[in-house]
């Protein structure tokens, strides 16, 4: 099923009337509306598979380092329904020829944060679709971000930032080409 905006509309309204304003103020009428095509855009990637990105695949005899890095994102918290966001960095080295197009890793991860979402859920998930497609010697996805939910409410720790990572392959066992990812994504 997609989006259904009427239901958005529905509820947004009813979480206005229950903090207590009033809906029908002039600057609330068309909020329930907009709010709906919002979440339309935000959680677009609930009806997207990441992996079909990958259905592009070029033969490159290359089984080197290939590193997109400062990928920038913005998701949603699932817990708390509010943004969170930072960069995503993804490497991977492919095997038997099987190399994609750049622009498919960064359409990969933002089919995987347009959803209500965990930042360690984005990071698997983006490492797990590469290996799923493209069957790579081995992939690497770091991702920091910062979460509205510790910055703006609760324990309010604005600027505090969360690191998650994912390695598959041969990055788990082979210390130098995990050092060598390492240290391009933390280059400026
Ligand atoms: N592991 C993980 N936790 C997250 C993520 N986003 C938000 N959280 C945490 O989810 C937890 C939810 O905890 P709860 O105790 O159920 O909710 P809460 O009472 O609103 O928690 P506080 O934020 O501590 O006020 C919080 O600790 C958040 O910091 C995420 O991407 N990954
Ligand atoms: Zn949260």
């Amino acid at each position: 099923m997609q989006v259904d905006k009427r239901k958005i509309e529905e509820a947004v309204r009813m979480i206005l009337e229950a903090v207590g304003e009033n809906p029908d103020r002039e600057g609330l009428l068309d909020t329930p509306a907009r709010v709906g095509r919002m979440y339309e855009e935000i959680f677009s990637g609930l009806h997207e598979d990441p992996k079909k990105h990958f259905a592009t695949i070029f033969s490159e005899d290359h089984e080197e380092l290939v590193l997109v890095k400062d990928i920038p994102f913005f998701s949603t918290c699932e817990h708390h329904l509010v943004p969170f966001f930072g960069k995503v960095h993804v490497g991977y080295i492919p095997q038997g020829g099987r190399v994609t197009g750049l622009s498919k890793l960064a359409r990969a991860v933002e089919a995987v944060v347009k959803r209500p979402q965990l930042q360690e859920r984005i990071t698997s998930t983006v490492a797990d679709s590469i290996v799923e497609t493209l069957e790579p010697h081995g992939v690497i996805v770091v991702v920091e971000a910062e979460h509205m939910c510790m910055t703006m409410r609760g324990v309010k720790k604005p600027g505090s930032k969360t690191i998650t990572s994912a390695v598959r392959g041969i990055f788990t066992n082979d210390d130098a080409a995990r050092a060598e990812a390492l240290s391009l994504i933390q280059m400026k």
